[in-house]
């Protein structure tokens, strides 16, 4: 792990027309990130999830810090309470300074964009390119259509188990905040 305290980055949806329970679930991230005494990486919105997740966050005392291009600063409502707002030219630098930044990757319940995050930090990780965990926290089957999808994948031979493997899912914030800094082996 090396890098103290732990540096987690969290992906999650961006749209404000969620359920509040979606809010309630990245409050309790925030919450329990903050409690563990790491810092947070993610996107640097201040609306919807994003938002709820960070101020949260920071209300425990964690150390929040957003990468957003310079695009979609009005667009996703950049988060003037960032402790580091990290602003960049692309999509793809965002994703690779979010990569660099932290320890561990956690998925929350989101749409389009957490998917496009997500299997990229998934795959990456399978191809061995890093060893970071990579955790998705899904208490109500958001994911469950696309996961099982993924399972069908290792049985018809277009993946391998490893593969599958190599994503923890989680049901409750403990479970996936504990897959995020699993004990030295
Ligand atoms: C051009 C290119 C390389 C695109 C790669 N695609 C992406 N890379 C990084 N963040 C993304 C990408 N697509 C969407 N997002 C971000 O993912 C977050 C969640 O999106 P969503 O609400 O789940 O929908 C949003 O902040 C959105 O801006």
């Amino acid at each position: 792990m090396g890098r103290h305290p732990l540096a987690l980055c969290v992906y999650c949806g961006s749209n404000d027309n969620v359920p509040r329970s979606y809010l309630d679930l990245a409050d309790d991230v925030g919450a329990g990130l903050a409690t563990r005494g790491w810092s947070l990486v993610w996107g640097g919105s201040s609306a919807a999830m994003m938002g709820a997740l960070a101020r949260s966050a920071r209300r425990g005392g964690a150390r929040t810090v957003g990468v957003i291009p310079q695009g979609l600063v009005n667009l996703e409502k950049a988060d003037p309470e960032a402790d580091d707002l990290v602003v960049v030219n692309t999509m793809r630098e965002r994703k690779r300074e979010m990569d660099e930044r932290a320890d561990a990757f956690l998925a929350l319940p989101g749409g389009l964009g957490t998917c496009e995050e997500l299997f990229e930090i998934w795959t990456s990780r399978y191809l061995n390119m890093h060893q970071k965990p990579v955790v998705v926290l899904d208490p109500d089957d958001h994911y469950a259509g696309l996961l099982e999808w993924c399972r069908e994948l290792a049985g018809r031979g277009f993946t391998s188990q490893a593969a599958i493997d190599a994503l923890v899912v989680a049901r409750t914030v403990d479970e996936a905040l504990d897959a995020c800094a699993p004990p030295p082996s």
